[in-house]
């Protein structure tokens, strides 16, 4: 059984503070991406409503990293719930409490979420920071402009 209180093992130290009674956000598995990060209050999402939620934790990434809040998968399956700006993005200057805008896009069935409950993952990554330099014209490309369908339908490209 995956045990959601071992302290997250990783490549890369990130500082955390618990501003509450909180495990820290933990791997599930070996191999995982996300580390679970869970809300600290209760909450009744409405069909279609959404809230902010806090997580209880407060992070400082490196720099050239950024953490990432997803969605959990089981939830968004089961009960329809998903992140409405997802993936938020974390930025590691961001020293505030990490929270979670959560949506129920289920039309009639409201949810109900208990503090502790696990409402999102937190996926931590390598971030390039671009320099944007202005060109007249843009190197061509096989795609060029052709974008939002422009392959085909919506089954095997035909
Ligand atoms: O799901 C999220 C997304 C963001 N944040 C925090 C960390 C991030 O560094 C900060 C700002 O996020 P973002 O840049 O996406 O929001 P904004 O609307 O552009 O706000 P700002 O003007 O503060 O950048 O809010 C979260 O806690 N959860
Ligand atoms: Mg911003």
């Amino acid at each position: 059984m995956p045990n959601h209180h071992e302290p997250a093992t990783g490549d890369v130290d990130v500082l955390i503070t618990l501003l509450d009674d909180v495990p820290l956000p933990a791997y599930a598995h070996p191999g995982d991406a996300g580390a679970d990060l869970v809300t600290t209050v209760d909450v009744e999402l409405a069909p279609g409503e959404r809230i902010v939620v806090p997580t209880g934790v407060s992070i400082a990434l490196p720099d050239g990293y950024a953490a990432f809040v997803h969605p959990r998968s089981g939830l968004a399956a089961k009960h329809g719930v998903t992140v409405v700006n997802a993936p938020g993005t974390v930025d590691a200057g961001y020293r505030g409490e990490i929270k979670v805008t959560l949506l129920n896009t289920d039309a009639r069935e409201p949810v109900v979420l208990r503090r502790g409950d696990r409402v999102a993952q937190l996926v931590v990554q390598k971030v390039e920071r671009a320099r944007f330099v202005q060109a007249e014209r843009l190197p061509g490309s096989h795609r060029g402009e052709g974008g939002f369908g422009s392959s085909g339908g919506w089954a095997a490209a035909t």
